[in-house]
């Protein structure tokens, strides 16, 4: 029997009011891999992401998660495939989530924002929720800096602290949503690395970004959203190989970071 992808979603289509933001879209992300989902702003990346989280709720089409069907509320897989409240909840512990503002408790250290998670969603008893963060602390390369604020970090380390407190809940998968759009260049890389180190662990990940250049060496897949439709889907190689379809190569003209310079 072949193995259950993590995430699979079929036919996903996501409105907000009459605007149609996905419009059927199929997706597969395979176990222990990295699915870049790269595509022009607006294009409905942050949207499927979100929907694949239940941060937004889809209006047609089927999302599984670890092969567990999650349906939605009309359209062809209809009423009959949703989930109880609660066994969604559970199916989405098994997901991770890091966004592109680090959403930290400005008022706990980076130990506690690690730490008060485990207390919060796993009911852990105060002590060993600790020595977990710290665990997951040091992993980012953060230990030393486990006792300041969010204030006292620089971007790239309180990011590091979202990473490790997303991680601490033991996922298996992990979803990222624009990490480093908000961190100056060389910011950006003690994140990507940190991210390279977790692909290299085995990590499943889904990961929307505008660095070609990181999707482009650690991606195992990419996936070219444009208007709502996936456009492209393949290889890295594939994908930004030559002959490139059309909308990447419009797509990469403005986008093209420094990473990608060199790769393509
Ligand atoms: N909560 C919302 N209400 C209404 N429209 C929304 C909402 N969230 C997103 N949209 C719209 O959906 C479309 C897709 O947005 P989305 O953020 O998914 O794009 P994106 O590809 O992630 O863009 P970016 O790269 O700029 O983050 C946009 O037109 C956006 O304005």
């Amino acid at each position: 029997m072949t193995e259950k992808p993590a995430i699979k979603v079929e036919k996903l289509v996501k409105r907000f009011g009459a605007n149609t933001v996905l419009s059927g879209i199929d997706l597969v992300v395979p176990r222990g891999q990295v699915t870049c989902l790269i595509g022009p702003s607006g294009s409905g990346k942050s949207t499927l992401l979100r929907c694949i989280a239940f941060l937004e709720e889809a209006n047609e089409g089927l999302i599984e998660i670890n092969g567990e069907p999650l349906g939605f509320t009309s359209g062809e897989y209809g009423e009959r495939n949703r989930l109880p409240a609660a066994q969604i909840q559970k199916v989405r512990s098994h997901i991770g989530m890091v966004f592109q503002q680090f959403n930290l408790w400005p008022h706990m250290t980076a130990l506690g924002n690690v730490a008060e998670a485990l207390v919060t969603v796993r009911g852990m008893p105060r002590k060993a929720a600790e020595e977990r963060a710290m665990a997951q602390l040091s992993n980012v390369g953060l230990s030393a800096r486990a006792g300041h604020y969010p204030s006292e970090l620089s971007g790239g380390q309180q990011q590091r602290v979202a990473i490790a407190r997303a991680l601490a809940l033991d996922p298996d998968i992990m979803l990222f949503d624009e990490p480093t759009s908000s961190l100056d260049p060389e910011l950006t890389g003690e994140v990507l690395n940190v991210m390279r180190e977790l692909a290299q662990s085995g990590m499943t990940m889904l990961v929307v970004t505008h660095e070609i250049g990181f999707a482009a060496s650690v991606g195992s897949k990419i996936v070219f959203l444009d208007h709502g439709e996936k456009i492209v889907e393949g290889r890295p190689d594939e994908v930004f190989g030559k002959p490139r379809h059309e909308r990447i190569d419009q797509f990469l003209d403005t986008y093209l970071d420094r990473g990608a310079a060199t790769l393509l």
